[in-house]
């Protein structure tokens, strides 16, 4: 399987597009998140799926549960491959958003973003580590009945030992000599595979890249 999906993260439709098609043949899918929907809301979301590959909607819901379970009510026409809920909503919001969606839609919980340390979490009043958080929100995740979860490479290993059939998303993920720009907690492509991604979601190594494809497969041959 191609384990790769390619967080596309601009408002222009066409420039999406653009990228979709040039990663068509070596990615797993392609990711869509709040820049594009906001743009380009639905009917943008259907003419990047036209292209071929599975989309993952990464709208990481966040609201009480009658809003997000209507929320992802409105999205089912879109049959997204995935789609993303804050696991911090809790656990009635997150049954009622897996109760809503599409039954093939894998959703998955955010658990700590990428772009958050320990300080970070600390500034919003989370005591302890990333790993112990996320350890936590999987496992409400996991007993709400969701598919699986999104966090970082560092913490996936411990996750997947506590929940084996679940469906691991791991973003912050950075080829060796990219950069990180906002992400905190990350690891390497092969790092996030060998310790038990299901996917991986990379965005700028491939789409900033002279050569989007080019990046894509250099990356898809470390693994
Ligand atoms: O914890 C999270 C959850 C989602 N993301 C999303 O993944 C991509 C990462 O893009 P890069 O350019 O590879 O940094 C982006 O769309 C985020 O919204 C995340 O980074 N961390």
């Amino acid at each position: 399987m191609k384990s790769i999906f390619v967080a596309i993260d601009t408002p222009d439709l066409e420039r999406a597009a653009s990228l979709a098609r040039a990663v068509r043949s070596s990615a797993g899918g392609v990711k869509l998140g709040l820049e594009f929907f906001c743009a380009n809301g639905p009917a943008g979301v259907q003419e990047i799926a036209s292209i071929g590959l599975p989309i993952f909607l990464d709208l990481k819901l966040h609201d009480i549960p009658n809003t997000v379970a209507k929320a992802a009510q409105a999205l089912r026409p879109l049959e997204p491959a995935v789609l993303t809920v804050h696991a911090a909503g809790g656990r009635a919001m997150l049954e009622e958003a897996k109760a809503a969606a599409p039954e093939k839609t894998k959703v998955v919980g955010v658990t700590v973003l990428t772009s958050l340390d320990g300080g970070d979490l600390k500034s919003i009043g989370v005591s302890g580590q990333p790993a112990e958080q996320v350890e936590r929100l999987a496992e409400l995740a996991r007993l709400s009945g969701l598919d699986g979860v999104v966090c970082s490479g560092a913490e996936v290993k411990a996750a997947k030992a506590a929940w084996p059939n679940g469906f691991f998303v791991v973003p912050g993920v950075r080829p060796m000599g990219s950069g990180v720009a906002d992400q905190k907690r990350v690891v390497t492509p092969r790092e996030a595979l060998d310790s038990g991604a299901s996917i991986l979601v990379i965005g700028r190594p491939i789409t900033a890249a002279e050569d989007p494809e080019e990046a894509l497969r250099t990356i898809a041959a470390t693994l």
